[in-house]
């Protein structure tokens, strides 16, 4: 097949940053994407729905003109949530989801939650309205190994709060363990995952072999390659409890390049590509409208997009920038480490 055509897709995780960085990055993701689920965790992080009321306005201002882009806004689970607030956020449409870090697990998570027992009323909340929680599913306890702690969050977090609030809809974000897909698919409800472009496409070694590559360190970090390979068998199956969240999270290259460099990978310009390269070796390329355009929708319970997009393959491997400019800075653009000949037309 030298080409297919979906439905328009949606990103269901991604950082836009703020100011001169949005600014930058913005337009990659609304050339590609319809809508996107917006992340909190900017410096302060997105609390209130007056928080989110302000950083919508930003984006949209931010967008160029003729550029169709719908940001979806979460708010940043704090301990001192109001229920109230979140309730009435949702129920305006302002705000999709609440979005959960434990904290210290990740960056600008130090506002997040140490202990659940102080969110529980938020929690409860948004069981009765049906609001859905995003949650980073690490903990943070150092004495686990960090490519351990996706399993030990679902174990010991993840899986005695779907036990104590069953009807609680739960997004696990950014699932990198065959850990984390097994346990979606022994859910009977109320459980789905996004997957990451780059978790689909580079494991562990990427990061550590022949040199130290920071420009591959995200969290959760990649993990060995049987993992990798159960991210692609759940995302090329078609289930509907898995979907596109590119975590496509810019930082500016000295950021990344230095002795403490922080976690993030930029891939939402070259993300349909990737993901058409993906789905094709993997004989699925019938399954990415579901991955990429279908089921996230579902879950969210809103409207697939109306207006189609075409990818083709081209003979030639596509090209993109090493880096991009930012009035930040550059931000250098995730590179899948092979030639990639999907372009959307
Ligand atoms: N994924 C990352 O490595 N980084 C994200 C935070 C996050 O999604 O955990 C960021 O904000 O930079
Ligand atoms: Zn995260
Ligand atoms: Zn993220």
């Amino acid at each position: 097949m030298d080409e297919i055509t979906i439905p328009r897709p949606d990103d269901w995780h991604l950082h836009l940053r703020d100011g001169a960085m949005m600014e930058g990055v913005l337009p990659y993701s609304a050339r590609d994407f319809a809508r996107a689920i917006i992340m909190p965790n900017l410096m302060p992080p997105v609390v209130t729905s007056a928080d989110a009321q302000a950083y919508r306005d930003r984006i949209l201002a931010a967008l160029p003109k003729g550029m169709d882009f719908t940001p979806l806004m979460t708010l940043y689970l704090t301990e001192g949530t109001d229920a109230a607030d979140v309730a009435s956020a949702h129920a305006s449409g302002l705000v999709t989801a609440v979005k959960l870090y434990p904290a210290g697990a990740t960056t600008n998570s130090s506002s997040g939650v140490r202990d659940l027992d102080k969110v529980m009323p938020v929690l409860e909340k948004m069981a009765e309205i049906g609001m859905p929680l995003c949650i980073h599913g690490e903990v943070t306890d150092p004495s686990v190994d960090i490519f351990d702690r996706e399993a030990v969050f679902i174990e010991t977090v993840l899986d005695p709060l779907r036990r104590r609030l069953p009807g609680l809809k739960i997004t696990l974000e950014h699932v990198t363990t065959s850990n984390g897909v097994d346990y979606v698919m022994a859910a009977d409800a109320n459980l789905a995952a996004s997957i990451t472009t780059h978790h689909l496409m580079i494991n562990r070694n990427a990061i550590l072999a022949g040199g130290i590559k920071p420009h591959y360190y995200c969290l959760p970090v990649a993990k060995r390659e049987s993992h990798r390979l159960a991210l692609r068998k759940a995302a090329t199956s078609g289930d509907k409890r898995f979907f596109l969240g590119t975590d496509s999270a810019p930082h500016v290259d000295p950021l990344k390049e230095c002795a403490c460099g922080c976690a993030g990978i930029f891939t939402s310009i070259n993300t349909l590509s990737c993901l058409a390269h993906v789905f094709e070796e993997d004989n699925a390329l019938d399954k990415l409208a579901a991955f990429a355009s279908l089921n996230g929708p579902v879950w969210y319970c809103l409207p697939v997009n109306q207006e189609m997009v075409r990818l083709v393959r081209r003979a030639a491997p596509v090209v993109w920038p090493d880096k991009i400019e930012t009035g930040d800075g550059p931000v250098t653009v995730f590179d899948p480490l092979l030639p990639i000949h999907w372009e959307v037309a």
